[in-house]
């Protein structure tokens, strides 16, 4: 773990692979840290170096008070980019982090060479929605969106694994802050223009039991850029990256494979 400042914020990173090796983003969703990634990034080939962060408001980054703007967001992702000398990256994207790289890719196209846009859309429900996710908390905490969170994040047998309770730990330590930061984020974004004019190569990842953003939402986002192809990864909810590590892995590493990264 390293922490970069971006100009009186200081995010915490990780980058895993060699100096030379192709440049890759990961960014996380509401509620997680990088480690998110620990599975996938254990199971990704040789040559590639692969950058990891935690969003302010998340993990061990500063979490400055709320309302966040996706400009925001989009702009720390742009900041840590270019101070850590990461160019012409793939950036993957799960849920709000698709969001970034939508609006990472529209802003600085020298930073985003390709996207795998998982478990994501142009919009992510509505703004009433958000707005009443907020409330529950004011009053409750995360604790009180915990179990709802649950069922949208993982499917039925993800339950009994052991792993399973360490995840709805990492939502209910998320400081509270910063998980309505992002919701507000959230609830103001829609990137249906700015995704309509990307030419870019783009993979979309869906997961069949996905509660957040379904497979037919997130298609309809992946389905702006020509020539993008959606592959749904049955049995799994909106994190397959934890779910399924291996088919998660297999589908980065053929869509790397074929832009020429590895
Ligand atoms: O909590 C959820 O519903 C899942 C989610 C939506 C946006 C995001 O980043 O996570």
């Amino acid at each position: 773990m390293q922490m970069c400042d971006i100009g009186g914020l200081r995010l915490n990173y990780r980058i895993d692979g060699p100096e030379d090796g192709a440049p890759v983003v990961f960014a996380n969703s509401l509620g997680t840290d990088l480690r998110l990634w620990d599975d996938v990034v254990a199971r990704m080939p040789d040559g590639l170096r692969m950058l990891r962060y935690d969003k302010r408001g998340h993990g061990l980054s500063d979490c400055p008070p709320p309302p966040y703007s996706m400009g925001t967001l989009v702009t720390d992702a742009e900041k840590l980019m270019d101070a850590l000398g990461f160019r012409e990256a793939i950036f993957v994207g799960l849920s709000i982090g698709g969001m970034i790289a939508q609006g990472l890719a529209a802003k600085r196209m020298d930073l985003v060479r390709a996207m795998v846009l998982s478990n994501t859309a142009a919009k992510i429900g509505t703004r009433d929605m958000w707005e009443d996710r907020v409330a529950q908390i004011e009053e409750g905490g995360i604790a009180a969106i915990s179990a709802g969170t649950m069922e949208r994040w993982f499917a039925k047998p993800f339950y009994q694994t052991s792993g399973f309770p360490a995840w709805q730990h990492m939502l209910e330590r998320t400081p509270q802050p910063g998980y309505i930061g992002c919701c507000q984020a959230i609830a103001g974004s829609d990137f249906m223009t700015p995704t309509s004019g990307l030419r870019l190569p783009v993979l979309g990842i869906a997961g069949s039991e996905d509660g957040s953003t379904p497979p037919d939402l997130v298609r309809e986002t992946v389905d702006l850029v020509p020539g993008s192809r959606l592959e749904i990864i049955r049995g799994t909810g909106h994190l397959p990256c934890v779910e399924k590590p291996d088919e998660y892995a297999a589908l980065l590493t053929e869509f790397f494979r074929a832009q020429g990264a590895i």
